[in-house]
């Protein structure tokens, strides 16, 4: 809830519908398509999952920067910093605190302190904690939408709850839609689902210029990360520190190494194939160090429509929390009274191999890209653990594909069990 000084609880009645969803959404995707009109005259009800972390506390930012279009009203963390969750949660009054790792009276008093430390008096939500915290706070009735910024496939339950809720989703954790595939996009209404991730964002707004059959191409643009030009053998040996090192952007461990590693890229194309109905061998990915082309869309008439600005996640983040309208001020644009250079070149897949991979394993639709996540995300923590080498982790995810056999249509259980059977075997061939 918006802090009482800062908002009008007069309009609180009026804005108790489902928020404008996109109009016109054709075919089975459910992101085309845009609708007319100005913003709702009331702030938004939004959900923060994942609220502490580098998602979440721009969101917070946005929110703090365009109190007429937002209004934070539940806000959930897995308790990594109990502290920054307690003191966001009296600073928004949100009305409902989830949080994973703690017991109840932990949490309450938390916020208890919070609410002191900041001379704050009778503020007391709902609290939720325990494995299911994110999605019963997923799930909070008197919210518009929901941003699920909590990362990796942890976020496929609460990604399912906000669905079934009614809610808007802006969904910045790729890994929900990604692992969940077509059991995801069938519980998404058309414009119910938004995306929040850079290039993904850029690619819905390019697509608004053009009707889905006018579409020929979708390029996803990647940094490069730190290791760009790199050879497959100059990459055996390097460090945890250097693969944090990020060119261009400032994000959360996992994001930061998946980047390094191609994996992010790898992901990406596989969200864009899910969210956009684009076939996998109609998306390509081309490596732009500046990353201020965050996406393209190639037309049939040989146009290019790109999205660009500064890296800067607030504007993909805003414009998905508001989505269809642009939040005025959510980032600052590209300034071009200075001389400026874009370059673009291809992605050597034998240095990196993950986008190849990831294409191979979501082909069937099925659960391998369950499997090629789950086992990324344990052999990130490995290699963060110093259990294995760099290229160990592509290696390991390939090992792991390599002895899946996908299991029949794709539903929340066998989901589940191929990401817990990835886990394992990934974990095993770790050293874990
Ligand atoms: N950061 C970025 O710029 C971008 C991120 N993304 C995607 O957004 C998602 C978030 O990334 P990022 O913000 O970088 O990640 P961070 O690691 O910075 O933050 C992750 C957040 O998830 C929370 N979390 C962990 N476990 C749970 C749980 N069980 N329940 C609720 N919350 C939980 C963490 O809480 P705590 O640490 O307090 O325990 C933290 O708030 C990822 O899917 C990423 O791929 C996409 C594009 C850009
Ligand atoms: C900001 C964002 O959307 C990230 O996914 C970013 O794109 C990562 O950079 P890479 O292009 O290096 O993967
Ligand atoms: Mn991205």
């Amino acid at each position: 809830m918006q802090n009482p000084d800062a908002s009008d609880s007069q309009f609180r009645a009026e804005n108790s519908g489902a928020p404008a969803r996109l109009g016109g959404a054709p075919a089975a995707s459910p992101i085309w398509g845009a609708d007319a009109g100005g913003p709702e005259s009331v702030p938004r009800r939004v959900v923060l999952l994942g609220s502490t972390g580098s998602i979440g506390t721009q969101a917070i930012d946005v929110a703090d920067g365009a109190p007429d279009r937002f209004d934070i009203v539940a806000v959930a963390a897995g308790g990594g910093n109990l502290e920054l969750l307690a003191r966001q949660a009296v600073h928004t009054r949100a009305d409902a605190v989830g949080c994973a790792a703690v017991d109840l009276p932990t949490l309450k008093a938390a916020i208890e302190q919070a609410a002191a430390e900041a001379s704050v008096t009778g503020y007391d939500p709902e609290l939720f904690v325990g494995a299911g915290a994110a999605t019963a706070v997923a799930a909070w009735p008197e919210a518009d939408v929901v941003l699920n910024g909590m990362t990796g496939s942890i976020g496929l339950e609460p990604t399912l709850a906000a669905l079934a809720a009614g809610h808007l989703l802006a969904l910045a954790n790729k890994e929900s839609l990604i692992v969940g595939g077509a059991l995801v996009k069938q519980a998404a209404q058309p414009g119910q689902l938004v995306p929040v991730d850079s290039e993904h964002s850029a690619l819905a707004q390019a697509l608004r210029s053009g009707a889905p059959e006018e579409v020929d191409r979708l390029v996803v643009t990647a940094s490069g990360g730190p290791f760009r030009g790199r050879k497959r053998e100059e990459l055996a040996d390097v460090t945890p520190d250097q693969a944090l090192a990020h060119p261009t952007w400032k994000m959360g461990r996992m994001i930061t190494t998946n980047s390094a590693s191609m994996v992010n890229k790898a992901l990406e194309v596989i969200e864009a194939h899910l969210l956009f109905d684009i076939p996998l061998e109609r998306i390509d990915v081309v490596v732009h160090p500046q990353s201020v082309v965050h996406s393209m869309v190639q037309f049939i008439d040989g146009s290019t429509i790109a999205q660009a600005s500064p890296p800067d996640m607030r504007l993909p983040i805003a414009l998905g929390m508001g989505w269809p309208h642009r939040v005025a001020g959510a980032a600052a644009p590209c300034d071009w009274t200075k001389a400026a250079e874009w370059t673009f070149e291809p992605l050597d897949e034998d240095a990196f191999p993950a986008v190849r991979l990831a294409k191979e394993a979501a082909a069937s639709g099925g659960t391998g890209m369950a499997v090629y996540n789950a086992a990324n995300e344990e052999a990130v923590d490995a290699f963060h653990d110093g259990l294995i080498g760099f290229t160990d982790i592509v290696d390991t995810i390939s090992a792991v594909l390599s002895e899946h056999t996908d299991s029949g249509p794709l539903t929340l259980e066998s989901v589940l069990a191929a990401e817990k059977w990835a886990r394992s075997a990934a974990r095993a061939r770790c050293g874990r």
